[in-house]
């Protein structure tokens, strides 16, 4: 089955294998507690975790599907890792489904995989580490078509630590429960490291009834998947294609919606610029358009204008 599998199955089926093995690595370097903590900006900080899960994702990734375009949130990266740290298997269980009809023929140059290692550093780094996702997004030219969203510290009922989400445009999503988020309120979640006024202001907007502050964007779309949340809003630029390519496909393969604030899909091909200079903007069961409309215009012009 998995040698004739198509490749975007292949894909999925080791990008969940592969996000699991990282989910340890950053488990372990926490473990250690040398953090290794380097500045890469203001409030961007990066971790040995979120180096040596890179290395991992995309050492594995590369070694078994060569002509795949792979872009990490951390560079370039030494690839030549311990055997540990490669990961041969394909999830089983995931290539138990069949390809949708629309991706059985897509080749290996159509493909870029966005790798976020470790989602979520400054609150990594600062002990929320229930808000830390590994993020592994399969683009289709331009589309966020699959992802993988990995949280390394969930406790499952039996004790064993972590889960995996995954989504796959045109099959759907599993690892998790669905839930609606409740009626009769509208919580939004959002940044809890990276406010500004002007996406205050945005905020300010929409007549919540409750604004969850929580770090990572895989972990805010979990909030949307899982009914904690109606909207997750971010009308500044500073989240990057790997941070939302893996979300927007698993949240859209449940039916959700994830734009920028002018309720525009991003574009995910290897040749566009990294940051989603227009904010981001996500839901599930709302009105996608009449949440875009709430944004006062002068806001959205604002926002990412250069
Ligand atoms: N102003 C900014 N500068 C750098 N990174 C930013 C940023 N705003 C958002 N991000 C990145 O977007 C992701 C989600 O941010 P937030 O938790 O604030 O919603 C984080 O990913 P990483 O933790 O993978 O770096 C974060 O670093
Ligand atoms: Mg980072
Ligand atoms: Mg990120
Ligand atoms: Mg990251």
């Amino acid at each position: 089955m998995a040698a004739t599998a198509p490749v975007i199955m292949r894909v999925m089926a080791s990008s969940i294998s592969t996000a699991k093995r990282a989910g340890g690595i950053i488990r372990d370097v926490l473990k250690k507690g040398d953090l290794g903590i380097v500045d890469k900006g203001k409030n961007d900080p990066q971790t040995e975790a979120d180096r040596s899960a890179q290395r991992c994702i995309i050492a594995s990734l590369a070694k078994k599907f060569p002509t795949v375009k792979i872009i990490g949130e951390e560079g370039g990266s030494d690839l030549n890792v311990c055997d540990d740290w490669l990961v041969n298997e394909l999830d089983e269980e995931f290539l138990q489904h069949s390809c949708p009809a629309e991706w059985k023929d897509v080749k290996p140059e159509d493909f870029v995989i966005w790798v976020d290692p470790l989602d979520g550093t400054a609150e990594y780094t600062q002990g929320h580490v229930e808000h830390v996702t590994v993020l592994i997004g399969i683009a289709v030219k331009d589309a966020a078509v699959g992802g993988i969203i990995h949280q390394p510290f969930y406790q499952q009922p039996d004790g064993e630590m972590g889960r995996t989400i995954w989504g796959l445009k045109g099959l759907g999503t599993g690892g998790f429960t669905a839930v609606p988020a409740p009626a009769g309120q509208f919580i939004i979640t959002t940044t809890r490291s990276h406010s500004n006024a002007l996406h205050q202001q945005a905020l300010n907007a929409f007549a919540s009834t409750e604004v969850l502050k929580v770090g990572g964007a895989g972990f805010k779309v979990l909030q949307l998947l899982e009914g904690k949340a109606h909207a997750y809003v971010f009308a500044t630029p500073g989240c990057k294609k790997w941070d939302t390519c893996a979300p927007e496909a698993v949240l859209e393969a449940q039916g959700g919606c994830l734009t920028n604030i002018n309720g525009e899909h991003y574009a995910y091909n290897a040749d566009v610029e990294h940051v989603n200079r227009q904010g981001v903007l996500a839901s599930l069961g709302q009105d996608h358009a009449a949440l875009v409309e709430k944004i006062p215009a002068e806001v959205r012009a604002a926002v990412g204008a250069k």
